[in-house]
């Protein structure tokens, strides 16, 4: 299935006709160079063109006022007087005679783009609409916004599809106090936004933007907000809030459906967020979220006002939701002081709703929601001083690499008298080993069609690493040893270093690197205290693998993590026999391990284990990981470890720190 893309050009007709400085930088050339970057990198032709369409007066009503709604319904006809005054009842918004219906073909795009996803026309999809919708309320514009453009949507959803759960995420550096307003006594929907607010110094300088605000009445536990109190947040930040806040709950929470409120006023260079996220950080929050109700995504573009940073960042996503390899992410240094303060409030404010949070630390001493009592000198001696060296226009960021998709998806190497699942391209030439490689296999006890099956093997590795491959899979008579192999031959000159992850245990592994080149990380049922170091990191399920909660909880807060700060060149995904890994669980490991490494994951799994190869294989070809069900509560010794567990790793990595 495929991805939508809803453009109008009429949504770029119309602007702002008076001087206000406030509103001057929601310019129509954010529309057509998002476009226009599209069609460009050839993108828009890969997509599945929708028409947009005017919403209704009936589904503008799901969220607005009819006294509103009859009140922008007279703009058109106004005098430029009029639209003036009209405005001045507004914050920080312009009226125009065509907005009107702008705002209208905006909300029905994301309308259009609900109903491509729910009749399973296409898997997910992007709507690029102005005005933007997140600020505006039951009764108000404000912000740009005329018509709540995804609020509409998720009521839509639910209306017309009998959705259950709406999943919002709002990575927009404002916080769309609109879609907060709306749903926070609805547990149906959970919203969650992070967003510039300098301990409400920043605009829309609401109280209830902050961490605090939890939601209410039986709402209670599904609004989500983290502030960032401070500009320049980075990459580094961006993924620990979404590994260790967003993705438990959302996980928990189990969404029928996804929708993005997609600003990119939260990239680097944008003026009004002042952060420094490169672009290409939107291809793997949008590959995160992608994990999540069965794929069905769709972003609704908000803000962005770096015309530049603005369109990069709208491929990069584009090109994540058609389903190429995610860029790698270079020196991810962990989250900054004020970040880990963020999401440790977020974190302890919301641990009595999600048992995924459970045993989420208390907050910081210094509680950042009374710091916003600044001396006014203070602030105003931040200002200057910062006004240089803040990430604005000025500053410059290297283009996000190119994402080749590998002219071969999945590859293959079995037996041979097991049957090639769909898809998957068997590895059938297999140069011949060196003599040394042979003979070291030998010694390994390796019999004759082994040293076969590793001569493949070996091909295989320099296929991915060659980029020829995206992934692949391996059928082997006894994947420990065959894991020994690939790591220890591995690791000599294809590959710089080896993430490999192993469920479930079968044996001690003996083999663990000190030197970096490889960094394992165990999960099973078995605790080893013995010769755990920084690159050998044992977790314990006292229910083993096959309990999903523990497992995920495992995957989110220190795998995703890791994986992201040690940043491998390939990754080896072992299943060991018996580990009583449940399937779904196992589709949505390889899933979100696609993050990695370009999506070179190499998958060794038991001969014996072949009834699990076409689910194994459906996940390298991409195909979304079913919903994990009805996940029950984690064990509270395994969500306790691994807490401790991230405490004692944080020293050596800056990723799995959720404490200032
Ligand atoms: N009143 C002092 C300056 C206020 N600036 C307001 C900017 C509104 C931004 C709204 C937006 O970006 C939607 S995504
Ligand atoms: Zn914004």
């Amino acid at each position: 299935m495929g991805t939508a893309l809803l453009y109008d050009e009429e949504m770029t007709k119309y602007k702002l006709l008076w001087v206000d400085p406030a509103c001057k930088i929601e310019v129509p050339e954010r529309l057509i160079v998002s476009y226009e970057a599209l069609v460009r990198s050839g993108l828009s032709d890969r997509c599945i063109s929708i028409p947009a369409r005017e919403a209704s007066d009936s589904e503008i009503l799901l969220v607005h006022s009819e006294l509103y709604l009859e009140a922008v319904k007279k703009t058109p006809y106004m005098t430029l007087e009029d639209l003036k005054e009209f405005t001045l009842q507004f914050g920080d918004v312009y009226f125009h005679p065509n907005i009107y219906h702008c705002a209208k073909l905006a909300s029905g795009s994301a309308l259009q783009l609900v109903d491509s996803v729910m009749t399973g026309k296409v898997r997910n999809g992007i709507a690029l609409v102005r005005p933007p919708g997140h600020h505006s309320m039951h009764g108000a514009a404000n912000g740009f916004c005329v018509f709540n453009n995804v609020a509409i949507a998720a009521r839509y959803a639910k209306q017309k599809y009998g959705v259950k759960r709406v999943l919002i995420v709002d990575w927009d550096i404002h916080h769309g106090q609109g879609v907060q307003y709306c749903f926070e006594d609805d547990p149906s929907v959970l919203y969650f936004s992070w967003h510039r607010y300098e301990h409400q110094n920043f605009w829309p300088n609401l109280r209830e933007s902050d961490y605090d605000s939890v939601g209410k009445e039986s709402g209670t536990g599904f609004n989500i907000n983290v502030p960032w109190n401070n500009v320049g947040m980075e990459n580094s930040d961006y993924l620990s809030v979404f590994c260790h806040v967003l993705l438990p709950v959302a996980y928990e929470f189990c969404p029928d459906l996804v929708l993005v409120c997609a600003g990119f006023d939260s990239a680097i260079g944008d003026p009004e967020g002042e952060m420094c996220a490169t672009p290409d950080i939107f291809a793997h929050l949008t590959h995160l979220l992608m994990n999540l109700a069965g794929g069905k995504l769709c972003a609704v573009l908000e803000g962005g006002y770096n015309l530049t940073s603005l369109a990069q960042s709208v491929c990069q996503t584009v090109q994540t939701l058609l389903g190429d390899p995610v860029p790698q992410l270079a020196n991810l240094r962990g989250p900054c002081k004020s970040a880990i303060e963020s999401l440790q409030c977020a974190r302890s404010a919301h641990r009595r709703y999600w048992s995924f949070l459970k045993h989420a630390a208390d907050p910081p001493m210094t509680d950042i929601s009374t710091k916003h009592i600044k001396s006014a000198m203070e602030e105003e001696e931040k200002t200057e001083m910062a006004e240089e060296e803040r990430c604005t226009e000025g500053k410059v960021w290297p283009e996000p690499p190119e994402r080749l998709c590998p002219p071969v998806c999945s590859a293959s190497v079995l037996p041979d008298d097991v049957v090639c699942p769909d898809g998957l391209k068997p590895l059938s030439s297999s140069k011949d080993l060196e003599p040394l490689l042979v003979s070291k296999l030998k010694t390994a006890a390796v019999d004759g069609d082994g040293v076969t099956t590793f001569s493949r093997l070996y091909t295989l590795v320099e296929k991915l690493v060659a980029n020829e491959i995206r992934n692949g899979l391996v059928l082997v008579p006894d994947v420990a040893a065959a894991m020994m192999c690939v790591v220890q031959d591995l690791t000599s000159d294809l590959v710089k270093r080896v993430l490999v992850v192993c469920v479930g245990k079968e044996k001690e592994l003996d083999y663990v690197t000190t030197d970096g080149k490889v960094l394992v990380v165990q999960i099973s049922s078995e605790d080893s205290e013995e010769h755990r170091s920084k690159y050998y990191i044992p977790v314990c399920l006292k229910k083993g693998c096959s309990d999903t909660s523990g497992f995920i909880q495992a995957v989110l807060g220190l795998l995703l993590p890791l994986g992201y700060e040690y940043n491998p060149d390939l990754v080896l995904l072992v299943r060991m026999p018996g580990s009583g890994v449940v399937d779904s669980m196992w589709q949505q490991l390889i899933g979100l391990l696609q993050g990695f490494a370009k999506g070179h994951t190499l998958v060794l799994m038991q001969v014996n284990e072949k009834a699990c190869m076409g689910s194994t294989a459906s996940a390298l070809l991409g195909h979304p990981a079913p919903p994990l069900q009805d996940l029950q509560t984690p064990f509270p010794e395994d969500g306790d470890a691994l807490e401790r567990l991230r405490e004692r790793l944080q020293a050596d990595w800056k990723m799995l720190q959720t404490t200032s």
